[in-house]
């Protein structure tokens, strides 16, 4: 790409520098007209867009060779390898290569059960099998895997059925004795007897949440654009809105922890894609969402050929229906054109997701019979104000984009000005509404094993696993004090209320930043530069108390709890007291305006005259305090803080680190406001040690010195707070404290505000904190 960008000549760089939206299909024809002319552009498209040069295709001999290895783990006992290895050669086996007279995916599906199966890993196993006898129904040995995963989960009827499916289709007599021999275990378990049928095997997930008939209205607002009201009031917690994604795709550091479809963890059976080797999934079902239905599936499997009885024959019926069930989903296959070649693993994330998009609109468009043009999804977007160089990168993505879909598409994608003009409008579109599914992740810290065994700290985090376009969820405008609470099941986004909202009033979530999380001018710049826009909403135009404290000094007179800004913060405060409002009281939130007068007393007062927030000087009693010396003060304690976070991350221990952060601690307090987010970060640090070396009450009280801090930061019934209680309560598990019930409750409390029922799907991890004292 940067050779393409610095052949391009300056006048073309000027004029898509100036380009807008109603002149963009002249700069988009000039620059493909250009890169038409270049050889290196067409070796670029070649490399990206022929199978020819793929490196993700299907490969025989590198499946025997991953199959030869796991073969060889296998015989030496070394299971974890055996599965990498069978899993490896999965992903690059031909579907339609047999080996000795077997189906060579089936085999390996057989092999993996075997690995799965001495794992302990029996359901696992069991979908193994399943896979195999979706390829090739007669598989003695699938049957025979089946049934013994089935045995391990002690469904011993089904494991009886099996394996005398397996007897019929064995041709083999030391096969035939090794079966029998089986059987007679299981029966021998029951004095020959059949036993009884089973009665729930697996237990479905519970999930009852209902969506709330609340009726919601797109309105176009003063600032904003666009945006969602309700109609009605809104109850704390209401589940408001649930979406499936128009397109979706896993990230790029995610693709082979998680399912390429639903984004959840991959399990051990991973199934990779049937058409190449790039995508993998966590089940059957996912893999033909995303690609669509193999015809080979149909083909093979009715041939049995084997006389069974009518029981058994009704037996493999019912199982291999089961395991046809759901194979004829009617659903858009979104990875089906990216199947064996480059660019979908070369390009960003966001522009394949483009691709997606662009190539659902093109087949839907043929099933209404309409001519094929790219979809205007009518969402918003920021072109007119991106900067030159992200004009340039749009231009050139959608013109490699494009190139590479009419590979694959032909005259179904036309490349004109008028076509690439309305992918570039796309790209800014994914850039401003695309939303990133995150899932929550515990990450324990475990120390040294006390009476209760491993002190553990059970932190909770987020991780980004893709990233999708949600039409109607993209009319919810952003505010960095959000009324409601999204997150994702599976690919479902979900939208809640956090508290009780009112008719009318504007339904806002955060696209990121958050008041609490960062001041005032950060979160500006971080929204400036990812969706460039300017923030409008309540946290950045009123006097919060989080902004006036994150970052800000203590007051040099002892008595004094007010605090002392530096200009870059003073700037933006001062830009929130409306130069006009001379005389009339501030608009500071209602709850806060407590907490403001203790800091900012200053501010609160209704003068007459115009306040002036001034660099370095308290906003409640006026006293001057010199920042660079405190700076730094500051700095020097944050190397030492520092020091020890990265020994908490390295896992490596010295006691004088320990103490030096404890010497920083107390220099960060004799410098920073009480509430300054750093020494929150301080304190949770120094917790996190304590509870590696087996100091749990020191580590709990600097927990809960850090989770007093974030309250004032973020309110005391942010999710941030609920997610930090999990923290604590893991350490007053340890410590044996009924304290531990306090927490609890607390926990329950902002998680069911924000996740309502789903809360034990999202942390299925925390189940732990409910163990008894
Ligand atoms: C996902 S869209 C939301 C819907 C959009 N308002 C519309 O008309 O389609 C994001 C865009 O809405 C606008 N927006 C959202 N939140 C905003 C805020 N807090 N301040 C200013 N503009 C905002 C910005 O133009 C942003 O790029």
């Amino acid at each position: 790409m940067e050779k393409l960008k610095s052949a391009i000549s300056q006048t073309l760089i000027l004029s898509i520098s100036q380009s807008n939206p109603p002149n963009l299909h002249n700069t988009c024809s000039s620059l493909h007209e250009f890169f038409n002319q270049l050889p290196q552009f067409h070796q670029m498209i070649e490399d990206l867009a022929h199978t020819n040069t793929s490196l993700c295709l299907k490969n025989e001999e590198s499946a025997l060779e991953f199959k030869l290895k796991g073969n060889n783990c296998l015989s030496n006992g070394d299971n974890s390898n055996a599965l990498r290895f069978y899993t490896q050669a999965l992903r690059v086996a031909p579907r339609d290569v047999d080996v000795m007279g077997k189906n060579l995916v089936a085999t390996l599906y057989v092999n993996r059960a075997a690995v799965l199966q001495k794992m302990g890993l029996f359901l696992e196993s069991l979908r193994d099998c399943n896979r195999a006898l979706a390829i090739c129904r007669s598989y003695s040995k699938a049957w025979y895997r089946r049934g013994k995963a089935n045995t391990s989960m002690q469904n011993y009827n089904d494991a009886v059925c099996d394996l005398k499916v397996s007897l019929c289709m064995e041709h083999s007599l030391s096969g035939k004795r090794q079966i029998e021999g089986e059987m007679k275990l299981i029966l021998g378990q029951n004095n020959g007897e059949d036993f009884p049928p089973n009665v729930i095997k697996c237990k479905e997930s519970d999930i009852h949440d209902q969506l709330q008939d609340i009726q919601l209205q797109c309105v176009e607002t003063e600032t904003k654009g666009r945006g969602m009201v309700s109609l009605t009031d809104i109850p704390q917690a209401t589940l408001l809105h649930a979406e499936e994604p128009y397109a979706a795709i896993v990230s790029k550091n995610c693709r082979e922890t998680h399912c390429h479809f639903c984004f959840n963890e991959l399990p051990a059976d991973i199934v990779p894609c049937s058409s190449c080797s790039m995508a993998l999934y966590c089940s059957q079902l996912c893999q033909i969402r995303a690609r669509g239905q193999d015809r080979q599936f149909h083909t093979k499997k009715h041939d049995i050929g084997f006389n069974l009885a009518s029981d058994l024959e009704n037996y493999v019926a019912s199982v291999t229906k089961a395991i046809d069930d759901g194979v004829n989903i009617k659903q858009h296959a979104e990875h089906k054109h990216e199947c064996g070649v480059n660019w979908p693993i070369a390009l960003p994330a966001e522009i394949v997701l483009g691709g997606r998009v662009i190539v659902k609109s093109i087949e839907q468009n043929k099933c209404f019979g309409e001519s094929s043009a790219i979809v205007n999804l009518e969402l918003c977007h920021n072109y007119l104000q991106l900067d030159p160089e992200a004009k340039l990168e749009l231009h050139i993505s959608s013109i490699v984009l494009m190139k590479c879909l009419h590979h694959c598409y032909g005259s179904n994608i036309p490349l004109t000005g008028d076509t690439i003009s309305q992918c570039v409008l796309l790209l800014s579109q994914i850039k401003v509404n695309s939303m990133a599914i995150v899932r929550m992740r515990s990450a324990d810290s475990i120390g040294p094993p006390s009476s209760a065994g491993n002190n553990t700290t059970s932190t909770v985090e987020q991780v980004r696993v893709g990233q999708a376009i949600y039409l109607a969820g993209s009319l919810y405008n952003h505010s960095c004090q959000p009324n409601i609470h999204t997150y994702f099941l599976s690919r479902t986004l979900y939208i809640r209320a956090i508290g009780f909202v009112t008719a009318g009033h504007p339904l806002e979530l955060s696209y990121g930043p958050q008041v609490g999380q960062w001041s005032c001018n950060n979160r500006q710049s971080s929204l400036k530069e990812q969706y460039a826009f300017v923030c409008s909403c309540t946290g950045c135009s009123q006097i919060n108390l989080s902004d006036l404290v994150i970052n800000s000094f203590r007051c040099t007179n002892k008595n004094c709890s007010g605090a002392v800004l530096d200009s870059s913060v003073a700037d933006y405060e001062q830009q929130k007291i409306n130069p006009f409002s001379c005389g009339l009281p501030l608009q500071v939130g209602r709850v806060q305006r407590d907490e403001v007068k203790k800091v900012a007393s200053f501010l609160c007062e209704e003068t007459g005259s115009t306040h002036r927030i001034k660099p370095g000087f308290c906003l409640s009693c006026g006293a001057f305090r010199d920042l660079e010396a405190s700076n730094a003060v500051v700095k020097k304690a944050e190397i030492c803080i520092g020091r020890l976070e990265g020994l908490l991350d390295s896992g490596e221990w010295h006691n004088a680190t320990l103490s030096n952060a404890l010497r920083s601690l107390d220099l960060l307090k004799s410098a920073l406001h009480p509430y300054n987010k750093k020494v929150a970060e301080a304190e949770d640090y120094i917790a996190q040690a304590f509870c590696l070396i087996g100091e749990l009450q020191r580590s709990r009280d600097h927990c809960q010195a850090s989770i007093k801090i974030l309250e004032k930061l973020y309110g005391d019934d942010n999710i941030v707070i609920g997610n930090e209680m999990v923290k604590l309560a893991s350490i007053q598990l340890f410590l044996g404290e009924h304290t531990v019930e306090e927490s609890r409750n607390r926990i329950s409390l902002v998680f069911s505000r924000h996740y309502g029922s789903h809360v034990d799907a999202i942390f299925p991890h925390l189940q732990f904190l409910n163990r008894s004292v």
